[in-house]
């Protein structure tokens, strides 16, 4: 039994409805045994009623729900970077020619450990992971993957049409390969499934009922997709699906928009995709800094909840621009503040509660991860700045929890993640020697 002593802040609530949603333990205990938060409160009063506890000592740091990422993409680590285009042209030129090299086995076994290692060492937990076109690469994935610790939520990507042909299946080969992954990696240890067609750009109707059997026959997979990213791209798929009603509708229309579902994206939606999504519980996967980087345009975050859509936050690795949710949130409130009017004020509450909490409740896991609460998994990112850093000496300055809060998210960067646990076990340590800079 070990008993955490920290700041602790989380948001087990929405602080988009619930008003004081940020909970926050200036010295703050939390209770864990076999990986579950037992007991959390004051320090002093968890430590009188359980003495025995080791104690783990993070005072001088804050300790926050681990992160996670509702949308990123394992094969594209390697092509970070690729500034200066939008959607259609950034993946002919930057991204499709990478993700075609997963058909090498050691290849992709050495991506897997790259994007591994970066969410590990950027505090991200749980992952709703876009995957590979091969099945091979998915089982090195899933296989690399057990041994982080990290929660996986994730899936072969398929497309049939548009892409380039080694990256294309048949609606036959996508179920049978579909089945093989799920039979072998769902539910096993920290993993889950998620069925992915590419987007319906890349997808005839045939793989998306291909798709749709496959969450048929396995209920509880995730569904996840991309939507409404780019009006060139909206345009394209309106010309593919001329009765579809919109771009939701091509994945309405074969079963795929469930409460188990995060779409990626939808920048440009209509008032009657927002309406479907909300009467399905589907959510959508805000990724501000791909959003920013392809040009794809401002979130509607304000449309989104007034519709009663649920919102979590992707970086979108790598049309995005790395894989820090910190840098995600910031990007988040810098595109609601240029939205003026139009635009949702955030503060630093919601920026946690997007960066964790809510994406629990995309991936239908609210009950396991996302804040402290007495029950959950010790998922858990502990962010203590090295010495020295503007960071460190901006937070010996905050006048209180909340600004802290707003520090970590204007400041912050992966050389700030000191120690990530997942489910109890620590999945990650910064080097010791990293932890002094400029002193
Ligand atoms: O941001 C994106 N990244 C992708 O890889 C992709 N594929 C289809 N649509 C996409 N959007
Ligand atoms: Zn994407």
């Amino acid at each position: 039994m070990k008993l955490y002593r920290a700041t602790l802040m989380h948001t087990p609530e929405s602080p988009f409805t619930a008003p004081d949603a940020l909970q926050v333990q200036e010295d703050g205990g939390l209770l864990v045994e076999e990986g579950r938060i037992l007991a959390s409160g004051p320090y002093a009063q968890v430590r009188a009623n359980h003495p025995r506890a080791e104690v783990v000592d993070l005072r001088g740091g804050v300790l926050l729900p681990g992160f996670i990422d509702t949308h990123v993409h394992y094969p594209q680590v390697r092509v970070l970077g690729g500034l200066g285009m939008q959607l259609l042209e950034w993946l002919d030129k930057n991204t499709l020619p990478e993700e075609a090299r997963l058909s090498d086995d050691a290849y992709a076994r050495a991506v897997a450990r790259e994007f591994l290692s970066a969410l590990r060492s950027n505090g991200t937990t749980t992952a709703l992971v876009f995957g590979s076109h091969y099945a091979s690469a998915m089982d090195i994935f899933f296989s690399e993957a057990a041994q982080t610790g990290l929660r996986v939520v994730a899936g072969q990507v398929v497309s049939d049409r548009l892409l380039r042909p080694e990256l294309h299946t048949t609606p036959e080969r996508a179920y049978a390969e579909g089945k093989a992954l799920i039979e072998r990696w769902h539910g096993v240890g920290r993993a889950l499934y998620a069925v992915t067609p590419r987007f319906s750009l890349s997808a005839s109707e045939g793989l998306l009922d291909a798709c749709a059997a496959l969450m048929t026959e396995f209920p509880d997979v995730r569904f996840t997709s991309h939507l409404n990213e780019n009006p060139r791209e909206v345009e394209a798929v309106r010309e593919l699906f001329p009765t579809a009603r919109d771009y939701l509708d091509t994945y309405e229309r074969a079963g795929l928009v469930t409460r188990r579902s995060v779409l990626a994206h939808n920048v440009h939606p209509a008032d009657r995709e927002l309406a479907v999504m909300a009467a399905h519980r589907c959510s959508a996967a805000h990724c501000p800094c791909s959003n920013s980087a392809l040009g794809s345009g401002l979130f509607p975050l304000k449309r989104h909840l007034q519709a009663g859509v649920h919102v979590s936050l992707g970086t979108d690795v790598g049309g995005g621009t790395g894989f820090s949710l910190l840098k995600e949130g910031l990007q988040a409130y810098f595109m609601q503040q240029l939205l003026g009017a139009q635009g949702v004020p955030l503060g630093p509450a919601h920026l946690l509660y997007l960066s964790t909490r809510a994406g629990a409740e995309a991936l239908d896991l609210g009950d396991l991860t996302g804040d402290f609460g007495v029950g959950k998994a010790f998922d858990a990112v502990y962010l203590r700045p090295p010495q020295g850093t503007t960071l460190d000496t901006v937070l010996n300055h905050a006048d209180g929890p909340e600004r802290m809060l707003a520090d970590l998210f204007t400041l912050g960067t992966q050389q700030d993640v000191a120690q990530v646990w997942v489910g109890g076990d620590a999945v990650y340590r910064r080097a010791s020697s990293e932890q002094e800079v400029g002193v």
